[in-house]
């Protein structure tokens, strides 16, 4: 991890939370952190043991009196500021027991620690510099991650992928800053033309990356949210029946009867390493059933917004039209062959029933993942925040690009540079700590 700026002081009262997870376990790990934590494990175990090893102790309610045999415990002591948190603080791997844990958490209360909101130990490591905004918001991804790509793309921004980038921008938009000070201090008939252009150039530059950044085709983001990929067709395709054999689950309804599906039916699964939700949709036909119809609009929807649509239609039936971009399937090839090419677009022929053609479309459904999340060059943008951000910056420096007045392209770079300072934590953001420590889990 790389360090925000240099560390910030900030005196902040010891938190505590359990590490693991809740239920039954061999091992339970208590985390506290901040100053007064000396004090803390002090009071808890008597002599202190020496920095960062492990060392089995005996945990007392009051170990100077030997008040209350609280547990045997590992005990390690990690002194700031080469800590997670840059603070003073210790772990105690308890057994497992919830009495033993409620137990200690008293003891440390009456030690003077107090419960950890969510997300705190993260929120002091940023006030102390250990980590900046990016930093923090991949080590939250890093937890939620559940699929290969996700793990991935969350390891390299807790690396300071992102956070190199966009310290990178930072560092050009501050010469650039510097160069237009400069020149608002020269008066006019002193300033040779060639400084202005470039400086106009260094700013098309930076403004082209950070364009560039924005329209990475939101592979980041699919990444992290996961990709839709909708099945769609008439009724009785065999949809559900789809659905039900890639997602490995027993999960919708399948029937000879047109219309079984009416809701939007989601599984989620993984595709060549990425997280892909399944939508089963009601099949589209004129109804005058107000839920069926509901149904069939709840399809379209899913038409429109989602990242591939798996457009499907059984042999025996007569040809759809194709849907733009859509990846066509024709079911049923038990009954009846079905058509190579619809309107000149390949189709993939399946059946559901015997499974042939199964694995070629499960390929054909890990390319299309693939190609939607995998890309070549810096690191994707993750979040929305992000996105907000650089589209302002790009949106500041379009302007300061379009204007003749020095004082004026002045403020916008100003501006842009406040954008690109948000995104890593460094200036105002004090209003968005909260929503984004907040996503965290207690005890992170
Ligand atoms: N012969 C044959 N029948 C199939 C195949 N796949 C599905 N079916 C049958 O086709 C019927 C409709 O299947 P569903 O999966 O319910 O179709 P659907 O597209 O979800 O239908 P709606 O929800 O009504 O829109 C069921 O009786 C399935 O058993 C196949 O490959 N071959
Ligand atoms: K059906
Ligand atoms: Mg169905």
């Amino acid at each position: 991890m790389t360090s925000a700026g240099s560390p910030r002081h900030h005196e902040l009262p010891p938190i505590f939370a359990l590490a693991t997870g809740a239920g039954r376990a061999a091992i339970a790990i208590m985390r506290i952190s901040g100053v007064g934590s000396h004090a803390v494990l002090r009071q808890l175990v008597g002599d202190m043991p020496s920095p960062r090893r492990t060392s089995l102790r005996r945990l007392w309610r009051n170990a100077e009196e030997h008040d209350d045999h609280l547990d045997d415990a590992i005990v390690i002591w990690t002194p700031g500021p080469n800590s997670y948190t840059g603070e003073d603080s210790f772990e105690l791997h308890l057994h497992a027991g919830p009495a033993i844990i409620s137990a200690v958490a008293d003891a440390l209360v009456a030690a003077g620690a107090r419960p950890a909101e969510p997300g705190e130990f993260t929120r002091r490591a940023f006030m102390h510099g250990r980590v900046d905004l990016t930093e923090a918001e991949g080590i939250a991804d890093l937890i939620e991650a559940e699929t290969e790509a996700q793990r991935r793309q969350a390891l390299a921004q807790v690396d300071g992928a992102l956070s190199g980038l966009y310290k990178g921008w930072a560092a050009r938009l501050r010469a650039i800053l510097a160069q237009q000070e400069a020149l608002i201090d020269f008066p006019d008939e002193e300033l040779p033309p060639e400084v202005e252009d470039a400086l106009l150039s260094e700013i098309r530059a930076l403004d082209r990356d950070i364009s560039h950044h924005l329209t990475d085709g939101e592979r980041g983001e699919r990444i992290r949210r996961g990709l839709v990929f909708a099945i769609v067709g008439p009724p009785n395709a065999g949809k559900s029946s789809l659905l039900n054999l890639l997602s490995e689950r027993d999960a919708a309804i399948v029937s000879p009867i047109a219309g079984t599906t009416r809701d939007t039916i989601e599984i989620t699964t993984t595709l060549a390493g990425v997280k892909v939700t399944l939508v089963d949709t009601a099949g589209l036909r004129e109804t005058s059933d107000p839920i069926e119809a509901e149904g069939v609009r709840r399809a379209m929807f899913h038409v429109e917004h989602s990242d591939c649509v798996i457009q499907m239609f059984p042999a025996d039936q007569p040809l759809p039209r194709p849907i733009a971009r859509a990846l066509i399937v024709c079911n049923k090839t038990d009954l009846t062959p079905a058509p190579s090419t619809l309107e000149g677009v390949p189709v993939a022929g399946i059946s559901v029933q015997t499974g042939a053609g199964i694995h070629s479309l499960r390929k054909k459904l890990e390319e299309k993942a693939v190609a939607l999340t995998q890309g070549s060059g810096p690191p994707p943008l993750t979040r929305a925040r992000h996105r907000a951000a650089a589209e302002t910056a790009h949106e500041c420096l379009e302007a300061a690009l379009a204007t003749d007045w020095p004082e004026i392209r002045g403020e916008e770079l100003r501006q842009a540079m406040r954008a690109i300072g948000r995104l890593t934590g460094e200036i105002g953001v004090e209003d968005i700590l909260d929503t984004i420590f907040g996503q965290f889990c207690i005890g992170k």
